[in-house]
């Protein structure tokens, strides 16, 4: 199958949390994502439930100014994301359509979370400059995901992850928000974190674009280089003027 950031390919630039944390998250989630299958719960319900509750988290509370539990309810479902592989894995049942479930419900909780800052912004916390930022990280984050999805589809290994996969995006978004939204309860200052983790996470996002855009380039004119110095395949036309030619 197709190559991701745990996959056979070689990949170069692997982010940090993929690499480090993925692995620990995989000891401590397997004895709950085991209880969830001797429960008949499916990958799938997984996948969809923590969608949903991702969603729920991000458009309730985010466009309200509500970071605090807004963060609580999103962290609760996100980790989601980890179990529903975790069980399909134990369960010898990874499938693509687990795959391309995944795949896709990951962009739509993203488009949440992100569309839930953009509300704030263009509402109550009225800051144009930061709604923007907001939905540049929304698209940015798409657009990267889209360049690993589409060389992939066209036969390239893709073998860079760059400087802000997914788990980047989340836990620097997630963390500032969840922190800023203590303001409400006093903390003073504290707030500003989450504009500073926004810009961090666009000036990110466009890097690790710029690393996937050059890194398909360059796979892609290698592959055309090794295709034109490849012998052309034989044509049924070929083949029978091969035949009749001692
Ligand atoms: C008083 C304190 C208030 C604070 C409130 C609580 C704060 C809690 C904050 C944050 C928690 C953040 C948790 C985020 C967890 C993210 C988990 C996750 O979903 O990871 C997904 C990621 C990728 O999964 P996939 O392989 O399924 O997805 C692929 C990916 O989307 C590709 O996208 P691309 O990268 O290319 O853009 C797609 O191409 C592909 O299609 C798709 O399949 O999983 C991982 O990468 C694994 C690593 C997970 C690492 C989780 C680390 C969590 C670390 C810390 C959390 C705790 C922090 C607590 C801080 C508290 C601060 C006070
Ligand atoms: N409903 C699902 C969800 C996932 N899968 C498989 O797991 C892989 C993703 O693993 P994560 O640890 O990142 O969740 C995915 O590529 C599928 O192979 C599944 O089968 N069904
Ligand atoms: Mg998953
Ligand atoms: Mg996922």
């Amino acid at each position: 199958m197709a190559s991701r950031g745990h996959a056979a390919t070689p990949t170069l630039g692997k982010a940090m949390l993929n690499k480090y944390a993925r692995a620990f998250f995989t000891r401590v989630l397997t004895p709950f994502a085991a209880f969830l299958i001797r429960r008949g719960v499916s990958p799938d319900t997984v996948t969809l439930l923590g969608t949903a509750g991702v969603i729920a988290g991000a458009l309730v509370f985010y466009p309200r100014g509500e970071f605090f539990w807004g963060t609580i309810v999103i962290t609760l479902f996100v980790f989601s994301d980890l179990v529903d592989g975790n069980m399909a894995r134990q369960m010898g049942r990874s499938s693509r359509w687990g795959a391309f479930l995944d795949s896709t419900l990951d962009r739509v909780a993203d488009g949440a979370i992100f569309g839930g800052f953009a509300l704030w912004y263009a509402g109550k916390g009225d800051d144009l400059a930061l709604c923007a930022v907001s939905i540049f990280c929304l698209a940015s984050g798409q657009v990267v995901s889209y360049t690993k999805a589409r060389g992939e589809s066209i036969g390239l290994p893709v073998a860079v992850n760059g400087l802000v996969e997914r788990a980047e995006r989340l836990v620097i978004s997630l963390v500032a928000a969840g922190l800023s939204g203590l303001h409400a309860f006093g903390v003073p200052g504290i707030d500003v974190l989450l504009p500073i983790a926004l810009w961090i996470v666009a000036v990110g996002s466009l890097v690790t674009l710029i690393q996937r855009v050059v890194t398909v380039r360059r796979e892609s004119a290698e592959a055309e280089a090794e295709a034109a110095a490849a012998p052309a395949p034989e044509t049924p036309d070929t083949a029978r003027n091969s035949e009749a030619t001692p």
